[in-house]
């Protein structure tokens, strides 16, 4: 970790004595990174002292007090769960020091670091999202490119990657979304700098990847880190095995430093040896569908606009009944296997689902009762263990057999019987757990309890001490009223007083002789003997030895299910896949979807194509009467039909039918079925959008900046195969230059002589549509509508062939403009269209008179004259 040290905990100016347990802090406080906040038990809390107290008080509103001029606050530690996930969700990283023994009165409690949790490397359930991965990534940049490493530890998945081109890393990594990024020390301020150096080459790239940095958690390790000479040894280390290239990863693969920083970093925080690794992959961006950074935000594959997952394609498509389903298709959203094979075997599992429906809601009941297995196995490996995991484990193996039979209803050879194959029962296991656990599971082991009667002897037998103990207890109470003639006298027990007689003031004058007298109460005295002193010794140690034992066994049950955790990690695998195409089998039966052909032609042809968002949003509106999405054809192909203009009036439902081709080319090559009568896509390599409007002023870039950084990476980096979808390109500047720019760029797409990306573009430019006699390959489209009164209904429909008008000032008045303002507009229309150009102006005068036509000598270019 960037050996920072900490601040003293004790205040600089006042140079006291501390005493041994502040000493204690101190020592711990100092080994830390400065920006991490030490939790300290202290007893029944976690406390926190000096500025972590200030600051974590004013974070999560805890309230703070002072002992000896000591700032501290402190959270209850059964609780401490909840506040750290509040911390870390505000991105903070917490230490945890826990009591290393059992405190004994008198004695300074030995105390010990356990873990430090960070946004990136937290294990707890109450700290990450259960249908969503958690990443920690690291990378570096030099003149070979970016390169890349990214960990999940609550699962163990670890890939790397490199690529010449940052931009082609980028998708994967924006898809990822990572809680935490690790870097070298000061290489995210060289980044920012770079992107600001317009003279230096790699500019654009460095300001994506700072880009990318800036909105997330970065932890700075020192560089040598990221070391490669020395990094295959340690990662070979972490993964236990010999070397790495039964990976197929060479020693030199320059990824391996990012990934060896990880290594490290997961290690610090542990603080043990991550013991989930078990293997590291590849990832190559020529293997995938790239979704860019800017597409992934404009098409809401993973969170809609407002920044929630509710309108996103992703919740949209999520029908899974397990968080390790969920994740999966998180997964294969992020990075689309161009898998031909692969994406038809999802495909035809998805059908064989669909077409028995019986066993198709069977096997869902079925799944519903899935544990989370991989995030259990993860936290059992890394030494978070409680009773209720294990019962995860138990109550995941019952329902397998169930599986198993479900499955077995579809025909022999099948490939969705195949996966039954995949399923590993683990009877033996099974028959353990069930022996072994009690029903009713404790979240906290040192409650006890959780081992069932009858599966040890000795556990018995120490329980039957403990029960024997508390009859005599209830014996003694009985006997002892007899003897004094008290007939309110109790045996009773505290926390820190032990077990104890009370007698009320009353009847003090009938205590006997032998009794001796401990406290006096307000309402009367309590007194032990010396057999009850004796009991409770007895008890104590009963108690103890039970808890001892039943932490034994329980030991004993975590090691068979982690000598199992490779079988029940696959059997998880394939429960998670299985998870997710029943849910798209179930989704495509609720929304009538149709099995897409995927192939390897150029082309792109959709019948009665719906939006799978807003379909479903116009089916169940949060307010208002449910409405029918209107379906729309589309035909494009990279040789012939390859550049679609659309236009219309605005409202028209352009937008929604460019990004609708989108979303079904994207859901059709991750294996789901889509929204459509028919539908053929020849593999598509990247998806490419420039869509309405967004700036990044914070990073010093405009609207238009950020809108022609979006247009410049599409043309620098599309190919024949891939899909764009253009929004109203040019709208953020002048009209002129707007138009130009938008006219270029079609022209740009269709450079090549015999084919280009296949591209739907819309456009208010309704210049733009005369360049289709032009350009072969380009195709006039508009959203139809219907004109009535001068007022229009808007049809949603696709129709060959450029509108005739934009109908602005007919959507304006729907929008609810003031008519004073519509009927001038309509009157400054009239003129602009008309030949006379004098407009009477109403005050306040406008400074420039607008201009209404572009005048342009036929010489200057060919196709310039048409404008
Ligand atoms: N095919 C359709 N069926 C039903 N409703 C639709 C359809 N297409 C679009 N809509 C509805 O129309 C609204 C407007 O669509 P959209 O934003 O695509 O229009 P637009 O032509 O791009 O407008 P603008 O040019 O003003 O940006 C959407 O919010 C959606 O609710």
């Amino acid at each position: 970790m960037s050996a920072k040290p900490a601040s003293s905990a004790a205040s600089p100016s006042a140079p006291v004595k501390l005493t041994p347990m502040m000493q204690q802090y101190v020592d711990v406080k100092r080994g830390l990174p400065r920006d991490t906040l030490l939790l300290f038990r202290l007893g029944d809390f976690f406390e926190m002292f000096n500025d972590d107290a200030v600051t974590a008080s004013k974070l999560i509103g805890l309230t703070l007090t002072k002992r000896q001029e000591t700032p501290m606050c402190g959270v209850p530690a059964h609780a401490a769960d909840n506040y750290v996930g509040k911390l870390l969700a505000l991105g903070k990283k917490v230490a945890i020091c826990d009591q290393a023994e059992p405190a004994k009165a008198g004695k300074l409690v030995r105390r010990q670091l356990t873990r430090i949790l960070t946004p990136g490397t937290t294990l707890e359930t109450a700290q990450i999202d259960a249908a969503r991965n958690h990443y920690l990534c690291a990378i570096t940049h030099d003149k070979h490119g970016l390169h890349a490493a990214w960990l999940d530890l609550t699962t163990g998945e670890f890939k790397v990657a490199t690529d010449t081109r940052p931009e082609n890393l980028l998708p994967i990594l924006t898809a990822l979304d990572p809680a935490e990024i690790v870097t070298p020390e000061n290489a995210l301020p060289a980044w920012q700098n770079a992107a600001h150096d317009h003279a230096n080459p790699a500019h654009a790239a460095l300001a994506a990847l700072a880009g990318f940095c800036a909105t997330r958690l970065v932890t700075e390790l020192a560089p040598y880190q990221f070391e490669l000479n020395s990094a295959p040894a340690a990662i070979a280390t972490a993964l236990g095995v010999l070397n790495l290239q039964g990976f197929g990863l060479e020693n030199n693969h320059p990824a391996l430093g990012p990934a060896a920083a990880l290594v490290y970093y997961a290690t610090e925080n542990l603080c043990a040896k991550p013991e989930n690794l078990r293997s590291l992959q590849e990832y190559r961006p020529a293997k995938t569908l790239l979704l860019d950074p800017a597409t992934l935000r404009n098409l809401e594959i993973f969170n809609s606009t407002r920044g929630t997952r509710d309108g996103s394609l992703h919740h949209a498509i999520n029908r899974c009944a397990t968080p390790a389903g969920a994740r999966l298709l998180e997964r294969w959203l992020a990075a689309p296997a161009l898998d031909l094979a692969e994406i038809h075997r999802r495909q035809t599992i998805t059908g064989e689902l669909l077409a028995m429906p019986g066993s198709l809601s069977a096997l869902r009941a079925h799944l519903q009762n899935i544990r989370d297995i991989p995030r259990i196995i993860g936290r059992l490996q890394n030494r978070l263990r409680n009773p209720r995991e294990l019962g995860g484990v138990r109550d995941t193996l019952a329902q397998l057999p169930k599986i198993h039979d479900a499955l077995a209803q579809f025909a022999p050879g099948t490939t969705t019987r195949i996966q039954k194959e995949k399923i590993d029962l683990l009877p033996e296991l099974h028959a353990l757990l069930a022996r072994a656990l009690a029903d009713e599971l404790p979240n906290d082991i040192n409650e006890g309890n959780h081992i069932r009667a009858g599966h040890d002897p000795e556990l018995d037998r120490l329980r039957a001490l403990t029960t024997g103990n508390k009859t005599w207890l209830s014996d003694l109470e009985r006997a002892e009223q007899e003897r004094t003639g008290i007939r309110s006298l109790k045996v009773k027990y505290t926390g820190n007083f032990g077990y104890y007689i009370e007698v009320t003031k009353a009847n003090l004058h009938l205590v006997p002789a032998d009794y001796i007298r401990r406290q006096t109460t307000v309402g009367g005295e309590r007194y032990v003997t010396e057999a009850l002193k004796q009991k409770e010794k007895e008890i104590f140690h009963a108690e103890e030895n039970a808890l001892a034992r039943e932490l034994v066994l329980f030991n004993e049950l975590v090691t068979a299910v982690l000598d199992e955790s490779i079988a029940l990690v696959r059997t998880a695998d394939t429960l998670a896949e299985l998870d997710v195409l029943c849910g798209w089998a179930q989704l495509a039966r609720e929304w009538d979807y149709v099995c897409p052909t995927i192939d390897e032609t150029d082309v792109l042809e959709i019948t009665e194509g719906r939006h799978p968002v807003v379909e479903q949003m116009l089916k169940n509106p949060s307010a208002g009467s449910p409405q029918t999405f209107v379906p729309n054809d589309t035909q494009l192909s990279s040789s012939d039909a390859q550049i679609a203009l659309i236009t219309g009036p605005n409202m028209a439902g352009k937008s929604t039918y460019i990004r609708q081709v989108a979303l079904i080319t994207l859901m059709a090559q991750v294996g789901c079925w889509v929204p459509a009568k028919a539908c053929r896509i020849g593999l598509v390599d990247r998806i490419f959008s420039r869509v309405g409007a967004s700036d990044d002023l914070a990073r010093g870039n405009s609207t238009f900046m950020v809108e022609m950084n979006e247009t410049a990476n599409i043309l620098n980096n599309a190919t024949d195969r891939s899909l764009i979808i253009l929004d109203e390109i040019g709208r953020g500047t002048s009209t002129y230059d707007g138009l130009s720019i938008a006219w270029a760029v079609v022209e740009h797409l269709h450079r090549d002589e015999t084919r280009g990306p296949r591209t739907l573009f819309a456009t208010h430019y309704q210049e733009l549509t005369q360049l289709e006699k032009h350009l072969p390959r380009m195709r006039n489209l508009s959203v139809a509508v219907k004109e009535w009164n001068d007022e229009i209904v808007f049809v949603r429909r696709v129709v060959p062939g450029a509108a005739d008008r934009s109908y602005g000032i007919q959507v304006a008045r729907l929008a609810g403009l003031p008519l004073t303002v519509i009927d001038r507009a309509k009157t400054i229309l009239e003129k602009l269209e008309s030949e006379d150009t004098d407009i009477e102006l109403t005050a306040p005068t406008p400074k420039a008179r607008p201009k209404k036509k572009i005048t342009v000598k036929p010489e200057d270019d060919a196709q310039m004259s048409l404008l």
